[in-house]
């Protein structure tokens, strides 16, 4: 295509919002006239799908769920009185409690003021807050947040190590919808520890942000910690960046809240159009179809040229591979859907793995994610006229060109700033992008089955390890990893089993090995 028809394509189809100052241009992705109505019938189930979603219907039947996070921004649409006073006042909650915790009027016991976070929590009790603390947090915020969302041991003792001085007047949210992940569990524990080695009664200190009844609320309940804060059973984890999930530790940092709300809100009516061309989440459905013929055939990089969004790859890495990547559709048939998703940020990604993109193996579509105002003020000049910005966006259109130019699709996402707003807005844009292009491949967005079976697995290693080291402590002599395998009934485990001994040797936990490291099979295990 020439350079005027590319321009007369950009101009058909760029999508523009007038209250959010939003562009989305979609002419970088070459379908034409044809795939567009071959895909409209889909359309106009997911448009419908979408609605009854909206109001209610169980849309995640295998957990017998409703999805409603689109009331989170919009309580009258929630289908009872009973649920629309309960999202009105847990927003009233969250901007009291943390008003009074950055007034002071809620305060530990031995400080004025709490002036740190720790937030616990994993999968979408963290990609949201980090993304969004990092998007949007002001440079001194009243309350500086730290994340614990792994159960590393030395990630969890690096932030209790920054902390050492500070835990007196540090804040712990421990967010977990289920109450029964066992890494947010894991880090809650261990960080209640340390405030134990201080003298600090942790009840103090806790937040819980969990469903109700579930271990994490009854605990919390049962100490008497600060606060709690519900999630609800119609939230998934990973679209729950817009309940008390995100909204609590966003208004600690003096985040404005009712602004991401509000433009997840504006987001969500212009999204809530049943005409493709006029509803920019039904653009990126078609886009991400288009791209991969519906079956996950190329891979997602998202590119934000602004460092305070590179969180954001991360954060949609969960929130369209939890939803879109499944075994089975709704008919039962097995269809291996998904997008993979990566990126980082632009330009820094120009000099890692964007030689692949222009040359190598053309297994992906990009989205660039561009925002218009380069920094809050006046920039320096580098070259006469020209800014470290203008380098940016000069970085960003060439290689939208230039992956163009070797037959690189590509979507481009503008807004005129990072505020609240907008980041509400894109965070509304693709929770509806991934409903419609679920409903259009025909799978269940909203569950997640797979997670399941890694959490399984796990926990039968921790079961064998108790037996393991029960063996080791009755047999007394040294063991082959035959012998114990055979003693503790697991024949078939012997792999397991070395993994298990080879951990507890290496972390001071009274095992020993003898033997050739490297030949395995060689090795006797014995208890010091
Ligand atoms: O908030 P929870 O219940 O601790 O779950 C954390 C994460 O674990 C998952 O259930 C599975 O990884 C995610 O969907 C969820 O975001």
């Amino acid at each position: 295509m020439d350079a005027t028809a590319l321009w007369q394509r950009y101009q058909d189809w760029l999508y523009y919002h007038e209250g959010l100052g939003f562009y989305l241009d979609i002419s970088r992705m070459r379908f034409d006239d044809a795939f567009v109505e071959s895909l409209q019938p889909k359309f106009d189930k997911a448009f419908t799908d979408m609605a009854e979603l909206e109001k209610g219907a169980i849309a995640n039947p295998d957990e017998n769920r409703m999805v409603g996070h689109y009331w989170l921004r919009n309580h009258t649409l929630a289908p009872t009185p009973e649920l629309q006073d309960e999202i009105v006042n847990t927003l009233e909650q969250i901007e009291v409690f943390a008003e009074k915790v950055k007034t002071g009027g809620i305060h530990p016991p031995r400080a004025q003021r709490f002036t740190d976070i720790i937030s616990i929590g994993i999968g979408g009790s963290a990609l949201g807050p980090e993304f969004v603390a990092e998007a949007l947090a002001p440079d001194f915020p009243p309350l500086k947040i730290h994340f614990i969302d792994n159960s590393d041991p030395a990630g969890i003792d690096r932030i209790l190590t920054h902390l050492r001085n500070s835990l007196a007047s540090t804040l712990v949210l421990v967010i977990s919808k289920s109450g029964g992940t066992p890494e947010p569990r894991n880090g809650m524990i261990e960080v209640k520890k340390a405030y134990a080695g201080q003298n600090l009664d942790f009840a103090n200190y806790a937040v819980a942000i969990t469903s109700a009844d579930s271990n994490l609320d009854k605990l919390a309940k049962s100490e008497g910690w600060m606060a709690t804060f519900p999630m609800y059973d119609w939230v998934g984890g990973r679209t729950s960046e817009l309940s008390a999930v995100g909204l609590v530790p966003a208004a600690l940092q003096d985040i404005d809240v009712q602004k991401m709300l509000e433009g997840a809100k504006e987001m969500d009516d212009a999204t809530r159009i049943n005409d493709i061309k006029k509803n920019p989440a039904a653009l990126l459905a078609l886009s991400w179809y288009y791209a991969g013929n519906g079956r996950g055939e190329k891979d997602m990089v998202v590119l934000p040229y602004k460092d305070s969004l590179c969180l954001f790859s991360r954060y949609l890495q969960q929130l369209v591979m939890e939803s879109l990547g499944k075994e089975k559709d709704l008919d039962g048939k097995t269809v291996y859907q998904g997008i993979a998703v990566y990126g980082n940020k632009g330009s820094t990604d120009q000099h890692a793995y964007v030689q692949q993109l222009r040359e190598g193996v053309a297994n992906f579509f990009a989205t660039f994610i561009e925002v218009l105002e380069d920094r809050n003020g006046v920039s320096p000049e580098i070259d006469p006229g020209v800014t470290s910005g203008d380098y940016l966006s000069g970085f960003l259109q060439g290689t939208r060109q230039a992956l163009y130019d070797n037959h690189r699709d590509s979507i481009t996402v503008t807004i005129p700033q990072v505020n609240p707003r907008t980041v509400g807005a894109l965070i509304a844009l693709y929770e509806r992008a991934v409903g419609f292009y679920g409903n259009l491949v025909n799978i269940n967005a909203y569950h997640q089955p797979g997670v399941e079976a890694g959490k399984k697995a796990a926990a039968t290693i921790l079961d064998l390890q108790k037996q393991v080291v029960e063996v080791l402590q009755t047999e007394k002599t040294p063991l082959s990893l035959q012998e114990i395998a055979e003693k503790a009934n697991a024949s078939d485990q012997i792999e397991p089993i070395y993994k298990i001994v080879r951990h507890l040797a290496a972390n001071q936990r009274g095992v020993v090995l003898d033997g050739h490291p490297g030949e395995p099979g060689s090795l006797k295990v014995s208890l010091s």
